[in-house]
């Protein structure tokens, strides 16, 4: 059945208001429906919440650009495999989140809308329980994952390396989803601070934030021998096949750490492209990979590498990386690849584009603040 986007859009902007309610109806129902399904999320269901509405609303804005929402609900699908979901759950998600809209539209909800969402959902439903059958000829639903390497680099931050069990693939840029055995159910994704190495080892940067379960567990209660359960990869901050001759990174704070990757990549190219890497922290104190950074450096060698300590009053001047790259020369037809806080990456995508940088040429991971799903979905990276 045809997807009717008008009324999908028309129904939602009903809802839309009351959207909170809506999802926390959705869950009531689900789990008054379906009690089984009640072992498959966390215990704390805030964050969940918001998952399912970021997810919503991302289908219902690009129901139009069907490509674009296959990618994307494809890797859902993949994705979704590790928290158990099987295809006969779907069905039961879709009735409910039905339901929830329509106790929510203040007595507006038309017929036309239930038959239109249930042909969205159905497709929706439909993309990701393929992707997710086919992956499941080839890959695991996650990975355990063994802790080799643990440091400490300051009270808050901790670069931990893993063995995944099996093989796996993945490509520089991209990112994995982390659960601790302390938080069982809660996935938080983390990007690989490496590309692709012969000995199967990935390697995380992990900053503690102020309520961060998951980032207090890898940085202050997990230690060499542990074991962790990885996701599988996502994300498409990678390099293209026809990669430019200058690549500009501009990394803020820990989102240093998929940048790091495809450098580290680039740097064995046949014809290796010229780096610029700019990398912005509030102290310089928390410029915590610089030895690393260096002997990147040194090994690339066609590496630039300048550091921006923005709130520093022992390092003058105070300068944001946004003014940083402003005051450096950027070739027009560079390719840029820009990581960090959702705030940090706006003003330095603003920043270019005063500069004249095309938009086109500026990549940048679209980590949606948990919308990445339908409710099982992954929150933003790092936390
Ligand atoms: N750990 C990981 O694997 C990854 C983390 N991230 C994200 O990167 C961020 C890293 O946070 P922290 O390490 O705490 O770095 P931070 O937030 O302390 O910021 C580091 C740099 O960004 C600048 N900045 C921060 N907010 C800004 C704003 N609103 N406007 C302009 N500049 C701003 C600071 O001046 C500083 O130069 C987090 O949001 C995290 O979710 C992204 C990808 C990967």
């Amino acid at each position: 059945m045809a997807i009717d986007t008008a009324l999908i859009r028309r129904s939602w902007s009903l809802v839309e208001p009351r959207q909170s309610k809506v999802a926390a109806d959705f869950y009531a129902l689900l789990f008054s429906r379906y009690p089984q399904v009640r072992g498959m999320f966390p215990a704390a269901m805030d964050l969940q919440r918001d998952r399912l509405l970021h997810a919503l609303t991302r289908v219902v804005l690009s129901l139009g650009e069907i490509e674009g929402l296959s990618a994307y609900l494809g890797q859902l699908g993949r994705d979704h495999r590790k928290y158990g979901v099987v295809p006969e759950h779907y069905p039961m998600l879709g009735a409910c989140l039905i339901t929830a809209m329509r106790v929510n539209a203040g007595g507006n909800w038309l017929p036309a809308y239930d038959q239109a969402w249930a042909a969205a959902y159905d497709l929706v439903a439909r993309v990701m329980a393929e992707a997710a059958e086919r992956d499941s000829h080839t890959a695991p639903p996650y990975w355990t994952a063994t802790v080799v390497g643990h440091e400490l680099r300051s009270h808050d931050l901790a670069v931990i390396v893993l063995r995944p069990s099996h093989p796996y693939l993945f490509q520089a840029g991209q990112y994995t989803t982390v659960q601790t055995p302390q938080w069982p159910r809660v996935w938080r994704p983390y990007s690989i601070a490496n590309p692709p190495r012969e000995d199967n080892l990935i390697s995380l940067h992990v900053r503690v934030v102020p309520g961060g379960w998951v980032s207090t567990a890898l940085a202050h209660r997990t230690a060499v021998g542990d074991t962790v359960y990885l996701g599988p990869p996502r994300g498409s901050m990678v390099l293209s096949r026809s990669t430019a001759s200058h690549l500009v990174f501009i990394a803020g704070g820990t989102g240093l750490a998929p940048l790091k990757a495809i450098i580290e990549e680039t740097a064995w190219m046949h014809e290796r492209p010229s780096v610029d890497l700019f990398h912005g922290v509030r102290l310089r104190s928390q410029a915590y990979d610089l030895p690393d950074l260096l002997r990147l450096r040194e090994q690339h060698g066609r590496m630039r590498f300048v550091l921006a300590v923005s709130d520093d009053p022992a390092h003058p001047p105070r300068e944001s990386v946004a003014d940083t790259i402003a005051r450096h020369r950027l070739p027009a037809d560079s390719e840029i690849f820009i990581c960090g806080s959702p705030g940090m990456v706006q003003a330095c995508t603003a920043r270019l584009l005063r500069l004249g940088i095309p938009g086109h040429n500026v990549h940048m991971e679209a980590v949606d603040e948990g919308g990445l799903a339908l409710p099982w979905a992954a929150p933003s990276v790092g936390r």
